[in-house]
């Protein structure tokens, strides 16, 4: 504000107001202008009164009437009705005039000791000295304080010659006429003046509330208009049988609320969908919405704190408030451990503002009102006791990742509306995903139809599948990635050695493809794929996996000598050794230590140094024992060691029965050459498989020393590892070797 009452001042100046006051001498001539005050007094308000307002302002501003308060007020009255007060350069020069007199402390006007009295009257009445300084304050107030001072001196030249000019200004006390005068004008004014920098302020600061997205809390109410148009139905979601009969309850309830309370009973308030995220848990809720036809509130937890913490109290009551009346109705209420968890203690109190409120809210509404509270949560174990007491989100409804048939049917539901070629079998692809859900799912759909048309090809077939679903395993292939030679070779062997172990192993998983394509962060993989999705894994399925993770070293070793093994192995080397970890601490498969569970809830502290050696022992004995194997099995199928290398080479890509397939043709030739196990070879193999053997017994104690490195963190974390590993079960791509 103090800009525009600076340029106002600067444009159209003292200099220009006189100007217009001498302009207006000319313009009109007043011939009956009655001389005694009370007579003018009379004329002016009938002037006013006859809408002559523009000759009373021209006839006050030349002077030709006297300045007093009630010529005054039927001046200031022309003005407003011409809407002209802002423009009057004659009230704002009375005005500062006065005020500027005053604070010169002009001796003529006022007695300096009543100086400070004035100035009180004149800030009770809300205007005057006070507020003019405070409006001449700022980087501009030396210029505006000499455009005051001159102004002033103006104004008491034109009020002295006005006096002069008339009958006033004798006896009478023109001081207190001036000062009262004005008094009225500019407090119109300033009123004006304040009121619109109010607006124009509230106006800037709704604006820019608006902007950080405050505004949907603070100013006006969020967007809390129910979605109507939930088209969902319970038969888009595939998959979660179990979920969608417990929530056809509901569905019902909302149906018809009367229904079912006729006889006392109580349905909940809440219903909590848990469940890993991309299952489906904010489709299932829309569906309730749809099923019913019932609007749907839908909001996030993590929306109710955005910018300014505290909010959330209040956006909790007004979208309850809304949904009260478009009863019945279901509120949607996404990540619920936003505000019911504990997980971010800097945050809490405000928090704990926001599910407190919650916590009334939905207590404060009868089950009978027909608002259902639907929340979903990835991490149910965080949130809030209150919040999950009887009478709130009391009923769990557990919405998991898809078994296979469930990801075939949420794969047909995304391939809907997508051509496929014939020879798309979507159960192999549904057992190649275990651990996808829903929203993985439709993603593989999604990237192998854009993989389709980026080949050129019409229709979504088998390879366009398979691309997609490496790619989300494992990231983008790198064909474009320079590997040496030898690199490529010993990937080849690295990844035969998976592959074989595999094949001829009793318990490990079927291989579905080996590859040596660098992929992510590795050089190659083997992939094998479980018949069913893996649910408990018996100890031979494990030990057979512990070999395949050792047939890759095994196989470069032997091809390359102990001197030129490479670091690719280090990741099947962590994944043996945490599953290894977790057999001997978790599911009591060691004879040594028996059957006790080793994982303690202090992060492993309290485990005697004694019992961690033995820990140490059993682990690095079964990781040998898998790794003597792998090698009796690679020496003694050698020969398809090194076709099953030199094909990988040559094809980068071979699926299992390309794998078989090639394993049948080199027996036979071998065969047909007549080349049978010559005596050294069969002796070798004899060697290795009786020492493979022995170490497969639970062997005797050994005496190796171990360091106790055992710390609390890495076993934990190792079994930790270890169960994620046996859930995912199918998901164990062995890796090849990284860079
Ligand atoms: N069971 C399912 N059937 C069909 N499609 C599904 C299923 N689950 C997930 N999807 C797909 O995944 C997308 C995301 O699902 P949705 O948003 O419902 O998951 P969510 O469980 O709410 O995830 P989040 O926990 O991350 O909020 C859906 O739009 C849908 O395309
Ligand atoms: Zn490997």
């Amino acid at each position: 504000w103090l800009e525009t009452d600076t340029i106002l001042s600067r444009s159209t100046g003292p200099a220009s107001a006189f100007r217009r006051i001498s302009s207006s001498f000319h313009a009109n001539s007043f011939h009956d202008i009655p001389k005694d005050i009370a007579s003018q007094k009379q004329f002016l308000r009938r002037l006013n009164e006859q809408g002559q307002s523009e000759t009373l302002i021209q006839l006050y501003e030349s002077g030709r009437v006297a300045f007093t308060q009630d010529n005054l007020g039927e001046y200031i009255k022309a003005l407003a009705r011409l809407d002209r007060l802002d423009n009057s350069r004659l009230l704002g020069l009375l005005q500062r005039g006065a005020t500027q007199g005053l604070q010169s402390g002009s001796s003529s006007f006022a007695p300096s000791s009543a100086l400070p009295q004035s100035m009180t009257g004149f800030s009770e009445s809300g205007w005057g000295a006070g507020s003019s300084s405070a409006w001449g304050q700022g980087p501009n107030s030396v210029g505006l304080g000499s455009i005051f001072s001159s102004g002033g001196a103006a104004a008491a030249a034109a009020a002295a010659g006005a006096g002069a000019g008339t009958s006033m200004g004798t006896n009478k006390n023109p001081l207190v006429m001036t000062f009262a005068e004005p008094s009225f004008g500019s407090q119109v004014w300033r009123t004006i003046r304040t009121l619109g920098t109010v607006f124009i302020g509230v106006t800037c600061l709704s604006t820019l509330l608006d902007d950080k997205g405050l505004g949907k809390g603070f100013l006006s109410n969020p967007e809390l208009k129910p979605q109507m148009s939930s088209n969902t139905k319970f038969s888009d979601v595939m998959g979660v049988d179990e979920a969608k009969h417990e929530l056809m309850e509901v569905v019902e309830y909302l149906k018809d609320p009367m229904k079912f309370t006729t006889l006392g009973g109580k349905l909940p308030k809440g219903v909590l969908l848990v469940g890993p995220p991309g299952t489906g848990k904010t489709m299932l809720a829309r569906a309730i919405a749809g099923e019913a036809g019932v609007p749907f509130f839908y909001c996030s937890g993590s929306e109710f704190e955005e910018v300014f913490v505290g909010v959330g109290a209040r956006r909790v009551r007004d979208l309850f408030a809304a949904a009260k009346k478009h009863s019945p109705c279901i509120i949607f209420i996404d990540e619920i451990d936003a505000i019911g968890g504990n997980r971010n203690p800097k945050d809490q109190q405000y928090m704990r503002m926001t599910l407190n409120q919650l916590l009334v809210e939905l207590d404060g509404f009868k089950a009978s009102e027909g608002v259902i509270v639907v929340a979903a949560t990835n991490f149910p174990e965080v949130l809030d006791k209150a919040l999950i007491r009887p009478g709130r989100f009391d009923r769990h409804v557990v919405v998991p990742n898809p078994d296979v048939e469930g990801r075939k049917q949420i794969l047909e539901r995304h391939f809907k509306e997508i051509p496929r070629s014939p020879d798309v079998d979507l159960k192999v692809i549904a057992r190649a995903t275990p651990g996808f859900s829903g929203a993985d799912l439709a993603n593989l759909v999604n990237v192998a139809a854009l993989q389709a048309a980026k080949t050129g090809r019409k229709v979504v077939d088998m390879l366009s599948l398979e691309y997609a679903r490496d790619r989300i395993i494992m990231g983008a292939e790198r064909k474009s990635a320079v590997v040496s030679e030898k690199s490529r070779t010993l990937t080849a062997y690295h990844e035969g050695g998976h592959a074989l172990v595999a094949l001829h192993t009793q318990g490990a998983d079927p291989v579905h493809k080996a590859t040596v394509v660098p992929r992510g962060l590795a050089l190659g993989m083997v992939s094998q794929l479980p018949e069913e999705d893996v649910t408990t894994l018996s100890r031979r399925q494990m030990m057979a996996r512990l070999d395949v993770c050792m047939g890759g070293r095994v196989a470069e070793e032997l091809i390359f000598g102990d001197d030129d093994v490479t670091t690719g192995a280090s990741s099947d080397l962590k994944q043996a050794t945490s599953l290894a970890r977790a057999m001997v601490t978790k599911y009591g498969m060691s004879s040594r230590l028996g059957q006790v569970c080793l994982e303690y809830e202090d992060d492993g502290r309290s485990i005697s140094s004694e019992t961690r050696n033995i820990i140490e022992e059993e682990v690095k004995e079964l990781v040998q024992g898998a790794y003597l194997r792998a090698k009796a099995i690679l020496k003694g199928y050698e020969h398809e060691l090194h076709a099953l290398a030199k094909a990988l080479m040559e094809k980068e890509t071979m699926t299992g029965e390309q794998i078989k397939a090639l394993l049948v043709e080199v027996n036979s030739a071998s065969a047909l050459k007549g080349a049978m196990p010559t005596a050294s070879s069969l002796g070798d193999k004899l060697a290795v498989v009786t020492e493979a053997l022995q170490t497969n017994q639970p062997a005797p104690a050994t005496s190796t020393p171990v360091a106790a490195a055992v710390l609390s963190g890495p076993v934990v974390e190792a079994a930790a590892a270890a169960a994620a590993a046996v859930q995912e079960a199918g998901r164990q791509k062995t890796a090849g070797a990284s860079p």
